[in-house]
């Protein structure tokens, strides 16, 4: 059984996660953002993840959406490094303009391989949520979804096939085994 008990930190930088996203919304529901940062915090916890990875699952936006080197020292002041070196493992980019699509997913991809458990298990939550919106949304909005994403439908169903490989590398669990479920069914839609 899993015994973690959460601290003040945790209820911190949700309050914190809330603020910094306060005026961002997912691009293809309308809702909140922090409907996205919550289910990948809820995920990360469902796996036996610890308070840090928690935390960084609440802040893994933070700073490539949020405010970028300037974030990045405000959670390493009030969270540690720890919790900054899982969110700097799943940040594809904090610089403007974007470099283009494929070369920052190549670069993720590439990362990810050598990245942490820590970084995996939190990279698997956000990935896996992500995915599991799409299959919703595409059952809500139908094909029309695709030109939110640059890539479009096949770009986007690569990369997510590409992910699956590279969290298959490590072996399998559950979280893994859920995420490639999802994908094939989003491979149907
Ligand atoms: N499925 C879905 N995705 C949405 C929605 N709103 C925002 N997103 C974000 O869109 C990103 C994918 O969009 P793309 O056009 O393919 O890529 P880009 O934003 O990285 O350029 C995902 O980021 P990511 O970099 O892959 O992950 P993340 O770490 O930013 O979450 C995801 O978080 C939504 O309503 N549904």
């Amino acid at each position: 059984m899993n015994t973690l008990k959460l601290t003040d930190k945790f209820a911190e930088a949700l309050v914190y996660a809330t603020r910094l996203h306060a005026h961002q919304t997912r691009k293809i529901s309308g809702v909140p953002y922090v409907t996205h940062l919550l289910s990948v915090t809820a995920l990360v916890l469902e796996a036996g993840g610890t308070e840090e990875e928690a935390i960084a699952a609440l802040l893994h936006d933070a700073i490539e959406d949020q405010g970028g080197s300037q974030t990045r020292e405000e959670i390493r002041q009030k969270f540690g490094d720890a919790v900054v070196a899982i969110i700097d493992g799943c940040t594809e980019c904090d610089i403007y303009p974007k470099p283009p699509w494929q070369e920052r997913k190549k670069r993720y991809l590439h990362n990810l391989r050598h990245a942490s458990p820590s970084i995996r298990r939190v990279s698997l939550a956000d990935k896996l949520h992500n995915a599991r919106s799409l299959v919703a949304d595409w059952r809500q909005y139908g094909d029309s979804i695709w030109n939110e994403f640059k890539a479009g439908k096949e770009g986007t169903l690569w990369f997510y096939q590409e992910l699956l490989r590279v969290y298959r590398e490590n072996g399998s669990d559950l979280m893994t085994e859920e995420f490639a479920r999802v994908i094939e069914e989003l491979c149907q839609v």
